[in-house]
């Protein structure tokens, strides 16, 4: 396993409202604090429409928050930084491109000489698996490819920080667990810090070592929890079955919490237009 040498992102204070309008909108995060260490495989669970897509975005520099502060490499993060790569949940692919320009795309924006970079493009290719398919579009490839293509496309600029936002939830069972286990194979070789939003409980106690709990509304830590080393990835071992139960009672609370809230919310304005 990578040593954890220093931390790499931070998050301070954090919250997020959305406007709307001229009103200030519903907050969707609120009191946010963490650190990332470099090396580290973070997940992040929680429900859905509980804030984890908006507090990835705000780390990739993509939604600035309504308060507080990230930090990358000790300094505050302004914006899109092209140490920090994103994965979408959509592979978001150019279909006219090739797997190997969709990969060099990256590169040739910058306005990179082909040479200076082929190679990283190559290594990118061989890591997913997909060398037979360099020259293939978009729409001759399968799902799983894709997410590969998108991945090795994150992946060949050598990003000091990949963020992945539920990278395999439009895959079927089988093809996740092959995804996750090549996933956790590129973490090994390449020692990139991944950072992991998922709602799916065994995925996130399956990659990461540090788990984060986003729940509440507006969304807040509600467990900060490091994977035991006895349960690290071994789905069957009884320490992940029971941390398995634990979280799936913590979400469901979380969500009779939030029914609860959003009825008193309703029966407020039932109220207010009953006056
Ligand atoms: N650009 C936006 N403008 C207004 N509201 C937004 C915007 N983006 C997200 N939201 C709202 O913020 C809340 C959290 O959304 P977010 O996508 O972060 O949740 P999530 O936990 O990632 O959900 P899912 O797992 O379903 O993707 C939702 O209520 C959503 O409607």
């Amino acid at each position: 396993m990578i040593a954890r040498e220093q931390v790499i992102l931070s998050g301070h204070n954090l919250s997020k409202s959305f406007s709307k309008g001229q009103k200030q909108g519903t907050a969707v995060l609120a009191n946010i604090n963490f650190d990332i260490y470099a090396g580290d495989f973070v997940t992040i669970l929680g429900q859905s429409g509980g804030g984890k897509s908006t507090l990835l975005k705000i780390l990739g520099g993509f939604l600035s928050p309504t308060s507080g502060t990230i930090s990358f490499h000790g300094q505050p993060l302004k914006g899109i930084d092209p140490k920090i790569g994103m994965v979408f949940q959509e592979n978001n692919l150019y279909p006219w491109l090739n797997v190997e320009q969709n990969i060099a795309f990256g590169f040739k924006i910058r306005g990179e000489k082909l040479r200076s970079y082929i190679q990283k493009v190559n290594a990118a290719i061989a890591q997913v698996s997909l060398s037979h398919a360099r020259k293939l579009y978009p729409h001759q490839l399968s799902g799983g490819m894709k997410q590969r293509v998108a991945i090795a496309r994150s992946i060949a600029v050598q990003p000091d920080v990949l963020l992945l936002d539920e990278p395999f939830s439009a895959l079927d069972i089988q093809l996740r667990r092959r995804l996750q286990d090549f996933l956790l194979s590129i973490w090994e070789q390449t020692s990139t810090t991944m950072v992991l939003v998922t709602h799916n409980i065994e995925e996130a106690i399956l990659l990461g070592q540090k788990l984060i709990v986003i729940g509440g509304q507006p969304g807040k830590i509600l467990e900060s929890i490091d994977i035991s080393a006895s349960c690290f990835r071994h789905r069957y071992h009884p320490e992940f079955i029971q941390l398995e139960q634990y979280l799936e009672a913590a979400i469901e609370k979380d969500i009779t919490f939030r029914e609860a809230q959003r009825t008193a919310r309703e029966l407020k304005i039932l109220k207010a237009s009953n006056n």
